[in-house]
């Protein structure tokens, strides 16, 4: 069971730099210990060169003489038995002060599951193919780094134990590849391994799960070829023979997950490569000065997205400085993100990876300006609206599709209770790849854009949630991605967004659908 205060670090990058710190600190102690290591080494060398000296010396005498009998006997008992004591004693590796370490947080298990999760999300979303990943060519971008064997097999491994067969195979022959490319190996590469025959002895579990029998009996033989005398790999070979021959058609194959659940959770156009509705193709941006007076003077650049759904684009609505001052005061905040689910409590979810932290609106100058020019740019109330939410998510961090209302639509009209009407959402960075907010129903794919909102109602005219509402967070590819969220309360804008029959009536209201034209 993992601390609720573990820090995540796959979640975000904002603990990245405790990581890049802690490893400069082992880093810095490794360097100390080997200096001692190499003074070691050279004390035992000029040691080495002294003895020769001796030794030629003597060899030259005719005869040994009694002083010289008597140093050497000496030297052979006492030297020696001083240099064995010498090099018995260990170069203390007291430099590296492990306890120091330990009270340091090191990445658990837990944050190699959140990375290879957010891998394979990643995949699945972009249909990536694993031997792409691991020569560094994302999504057709190629990158200047690339995944080692024991990256892959790590993969592998992580998959296997979902029992998601397909692309584990794929990721331990993209190992085997990785394997191939002889990209200069160190030592304690070659060490810490995996040796080519423990890839193949993996491909070969892996093909046996599928009922792959031929190919997984080949992959032990291969196995068996690169390490001839690996007692393991014989045995597993040969277990593995006896195992076909009692194996019957009627025993059940360790399913895999079904992928068609995961496509609605991860959609296929994340990419923003699908093509656009006919109709969402004639849309307009507009200069909105009508949601409020002071925009008569400083007009804000509207895209419309969607007309129904509602759903628009504002522009130029953070500065530079506003963006700077809210990250970096979320920066010693921020937690990983919580959901509410089915019992009504909070927990950190696998369909949501990312970290955050709540602001009110008056937090800081920040957030202040945020909130008053939002006001302004949407023509909704901001006194009846949730605080802001400031989320970053690291490489691969996704929210999967889902709704952002929280009541059923039979329950929004009970008195007392509040939903989500509209949802904005400021991005604060760009992001390399990846990374967009996708409408899976609209087929809209929005990249973040430093200083735009996205805003959405999430409920029609009729106070009913709007199903094509429903969007996802797709996975970050490169880089991170800070966004800013506000949602804006159905209840205290009865004026400003009164029901109406159609939301072709908008021009009766005075927020900001009133430029639909
Ligand atoms: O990060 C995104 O693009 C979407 C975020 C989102 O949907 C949310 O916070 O509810
Ligand atoms: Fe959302």
């Amino acid at each position: 069971q993992i601390e609720d205060t573990h820090p995540r670090f796959a979640r975000s990058v904002v603990n990245m730099d405790d990581l890049l710190n802690m490893e400069d600190h082992l880093v810095s102690k490794l360097e100390g210990y080997t200096e001692k290591l190499s003074q070691k080494a050279k004390t035992i060398r000029w040691g080495i060169q002294q003895m020769r000296e001796q030794l030629e010396k003597r060899k030259m005498e005719e005869s040994f003489d009694l002083f010289n009998r008597y140093s050497f006997i000496r030297h052979m008992q006492a030297n020696w038995l001083m240099w064995k004591r010498y090099l018995d004693k260990p170069v203390i590796l007291d430099e590296l002060n492990y306890r120091k370490v330990e009270n340091l947080r090191m990445p658990q298990e837990l944050d190699l599951f959140d990375a290879s999760e957010a891998i394979r999300r990643m995949q699945a979303t972009y249909g990536m193919l694993s031997n792409d990943i691991a020569k560094g060519f994302l999504d057709g971008v190629q990158y200047n780094s690339t995944l080692a064997p024991i990256d892959c097999l790590a993969m592998g491994r992580h998959l296997m134990n979902q029992s998601r067969w397909t692309i584990a195979e794929q990721w331990i022959l993209a190992g085997i590849k990785a394997h191939d490319r002889k990209d200069p190996q160190t030592e304690m590469m070659l060490l810490r391994g995996p040796t080519k025959a423990e890839l193949f002895r993996t491909l070969g579990k892996v093909r046996f799960e599928m009922r792959n029998i031929g190919e997984a009996l080949k992959a032990y033989q291969a196995a068996l070829k690169h390490s001839p005398r690996d007692l393991e790999i014989f045995q597993e070979y040969q277990n593995l023979k006896r195992r076909v021959l009692t194996l019957s058609p009627s025993e059940p194959i360790r399913e895999e997950p079904n992928d068609d659940i995961e496509e609605m959770e991860l959609p296929p156009c994340c990419s923003g490569r699908c093509e656009r509705p006919q109709k969402l193709k004639r849309l307009y941006c507009v200069y909105n000065c009508v949601t409020a007076p002071f925009l008569r003077l400083a007009p804000i650049k509207t895209e419309i997205l969607s007309v129904d759904p509602f759903v628009i684009l504002l522009h130029d609505m953070v500065s530079p400085t506003e963006g700077a001052l809210i990250r970096s005061s979320s920066k010693n905040q921020i937690l990983p993100s919580e959901t509410v689910n089915a019992a009504n409590e909070f927990e950190v979810a696998k369909f949501r990876t990312s970290k955050s932290v709540w602001f009110d609106s008056d937090a800081n100058e920040a957030t202040l300006k945020l909130t008053q020019r939002l006001g302004e740019a949407t023509g909704l109330d901001m006194k009846h609206s949730e605080p802001f939410q400031v989320i970053n998510y690291g490489i691969g961090g996704v929210f999967e599709s889902h709704f952002d209302t929280s009541l059923a639509d039979e329950d929004r009209f009970v008195n007392g209770y509040i939903d989500r009407l509209a949802t904005t959402l400021f991005y604060l960075n760009d992001v390399p790849q990846g990374g967009a907010t996708h409408f899976p129903g609209l087929n809209i794919t929005v990249f973040p854009k430093f200083g735009t909102v996205l805003m959405w109602y999430n409920l029609h005219t009729e106070g009913l949630l709007h199903v094509r509402t429903m969007h996802t967070g797709c996975p970050v590819i490169v880089g991170s991605k800070w966004v800013v969220s506000k949602w804006i309360d159905d209840k205290g804008q009865e004026f400003r967004r009164p029901c109406l029959r159609s939301h072709l009536d908008s021009k009766y209201l005075s927020s900001i659908e009133k430029i639909i034209i």
